[in-house]
């Protein structure tokens, strides 16, 4: 499964937010590019299973001044099918909490994206441990979602990842059976070449 994670963040919630989804979908053997939204063409994310895009918000009317260019980029068709998880962090206390998040949902569902139901908001503090699980539930039920895969078989993996004896023969086995190629190809020289986060390739 091969995810993508863009964000933007100012005071770093969302990046923690981002940190933990990202550690949580390596955990489970998925195949993470993480970049900041500001980098990114919104083209990419047809390359992916999955994409997370967080957002931070600092203005009930608009989405931030870094990820602009993505959200105006997303004017074309044929985004349908290309699955796509919320996160950020805010002032849940605001009349309109996380606004930009909302923004940004209901254009990408008038382009025909496929926008998981479920947005994670997250109130400023993005560090604590139950925030942390937030971000790994969240992470872990937008999966599901988004690989179609059955409940069970997702926690059959996750058990088996995380047993050290079969840790790479089950990472190695998936990647075989969802017949991911281990690098991005096919991409236009236009476009930026993602490189695989580091960790990944730890075993
Ligand atoms: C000047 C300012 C304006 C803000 N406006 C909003 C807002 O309109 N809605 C909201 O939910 N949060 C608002 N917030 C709260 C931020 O979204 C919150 O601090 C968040 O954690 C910032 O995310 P970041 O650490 O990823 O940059 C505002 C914060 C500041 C400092």
């Amino acid at each position: 499964m091969k995810v993508f994670i863009g964000y933007v963040s100012l005071s770093g919630n969302t990046e923690k937010m981002a940190i933990s989804i990202k550690n949580r979908m390596k955990a489970v053997g998925c195949e993470v590019y993480m970049e900041r939204l500001d980098t990114v063409e919104v083209d990419a994310l047809k390359d992916f299973d999955l994409a997370f895009i967080g957002l931070y918000t600092w203005n009930l009317e608009d989405v931030p001044y870094e990820a602009n260019e993505f959200y105006e980029e997303i004017d074309q068709v044929g985004f349908a099918g290309v699955k796509v998880a919320l996160f950020g962090a805010g002032d849940l206390t605001h009349s309109k909490p996380c606004a930009a998040l909302d923004i940004l949902s209901d254009k990408m569902k008038r382009f025909g994206f496929d926008v998981y139901d479920r947005v994670l908001k997250i109130h400023h503090e993005s560090s604590t441990y139950e925030q942390l699980r937030k971000c790994e539930d969240f992470a872990e039920h937008a999966l599901i979602w988004g690989s179609n895969r059955k409940k069970w078989r997702f926690f059959m993996w996750d058990r088996l990842l995380g047993s050290p004896k079969y840790q790479k023969s089950v990472f190695l086995l998936r990647r075989v059976l969802d017949d991911y190629p281990i690098k991005c190809k096919g991409r236009s020289k236009k476009r930026r070449t993602y490189t695989r986060t580091s960790e990944i390739r730890d075993f």
